[in-house]
């Protein structure tokens, strides 16, 4: 038996994360802070050299202190050379690119999970199914989803999450990596549900910012925000995904706070469009990726493939395509047909 001072400890796993922006740089921030020998790969030199030698990423999370250990370059090559667990945090209109330029240069034993949210734009695939035609069928994968705002995590504030994965050990490994003293990383097998979760809270998030522009009142959010869940779960239960899924952090957890907190790029589209401002501006004044803007079609191209009906998904649709006003999204909401709450088909 090894006495403690004989006792060698494994090195910790090498992880490359794909994508310099708040998310990307958060959890690469917080895996190197955990020991990892991480390197953080991004598209803008300027971004990276800042990451790499001032230990900030001063467009995303400025005046955050990152940790010095943490790597930075846009060489791609050089990111995933010896990596064991690659982190791909790009927006979801990248993810399929950025696994075609990843695949090349990824070593065989390295599995590839992402922090993604959203659908492929156009196809409206799931992401896994994405990395799976990409990336073949024997390569691990894994989604890491939750409530989680990146300044919050870069701070070193308390989060939760979870890692999905159909393959248990490689979700285990997922989750040791972000596991610490202020983060708590849970584990499970449902990537469907873990992904329809994270993608639909971003479509409810404009919906409660709406009403909140609109000063409809705290009875408003917290009702949209109640049969937005309800959306989730029709559409959850259609498409094969776990409820309790839904219900736990990569859907209720993340619907509350992506629906009530102002850091959420998504509510803040809303707000702005309650409010009377134009989608362009709104956009334009946030400066980074809004998934709700093209996850509200993917989910309703879902919806229609499996012959459900979403209100509130379809008003943020339309008024993010301009074709109704948030005050007519209103009225369409508040005329529907009195109806039962839960109706006897909604869990079998
Ligand atoms: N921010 C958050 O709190 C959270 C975000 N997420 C999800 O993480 C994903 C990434 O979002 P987030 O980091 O917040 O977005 P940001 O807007 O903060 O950053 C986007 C990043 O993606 C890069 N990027 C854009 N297009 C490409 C491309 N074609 N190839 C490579 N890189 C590209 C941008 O590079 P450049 O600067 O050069 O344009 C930038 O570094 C989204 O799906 C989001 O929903 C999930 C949980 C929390
Ligand atoms: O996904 C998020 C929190 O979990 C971030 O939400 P936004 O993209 O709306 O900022």
């Amino acid at each position: 038996m090894n006495s403690p001072a004989s006792a060698t400890t494994a090195p910790k796993p090498r992880i490359a994360v794909l994508g310099a922006g708040s998310w990307g740089t958060a959890l690469a921030a917080l895996i190197a802070r955990h020991g990892h020998p991480t390197v953080l790969w991004g598209r803008d030199a300027d971004g990276a050299a800042a990451i790499d030698t001032l230990h900030e990423n001063p467009r995303y999370l400025p005046g955050i202190a990152l940790p010095e250990s943490l790597r930075a370059t846009t060489d791609l090559a050089a990111a995933l050379k010896d990596a064991d667990l690659v982190l791909v945090v790009v927006p979801s209109h990248a993810f399929a690119e950025t696994l075609r330029q990843l695949a090349p240069h990824r070593p065989p034993h390295a599995g590839v999970a992402w922090a993604t949210k959203g659908f492929e734009p156009g196809s409206g695939r799931f992401l896994h199914e994405v990395a799976g035609e990409v990336l073949g069928a024997d390569v691990p994968l894994a989604v890491v989803t939750g409530p989680s705002f990146a300044k919050e995590v870069a701070q070193g504030l308390p989060t939760a999450l979870t890692v999905h994965s159909d393959d248990a050990a490689f979700a285990q490994s997922v989750a040791d990596a972000l596991h610490g003293p202020a983060f708590r990383a849970y584990t499970g097998d449902d990537m469907l549900g873990a992904e329809l979760g994270g993608a639909m809270k971003n479509v409810l998030a404009v919906a409660t910012g709406v009403a909140d522009g609109m000063q409809l009142g705290l009875n408003a959010r917290a009702g949209l925000i109640t049969r937005g869940l309800n959306e989730m779960l029709r559409l959850n239960q259609a498409i094969g995904g776990q409820p309790e899924t839904l219900m736990g952090l990569a859907g209720l957890g993340d619907l509350v706070l992506t629906c009530t907190g102002d850091l959420s790029r998504n509510r803040r589209l809303g707000l702005a469009l309650g409010r009377g401002q134009s989608i362009e501006d709104a956009v334009r004044e946030i400066g980074q990726v809004v998934e709700s803007v093209q996850t509200a079609d993917e989910v309703m191209r879902q919806a229609e493939r499996h012959g459900i009906e979403l209100p509130i998904s379809n008003a943020v649709r339309a008024v993010l395509h301009g074709e109704i006003t948030p005050a007519d999204g209103l009225r369409k909401l508040l005329s529907r047909e009195q109806k039962p709450e839960y109706p006897t088909d909604l869990f079998g």
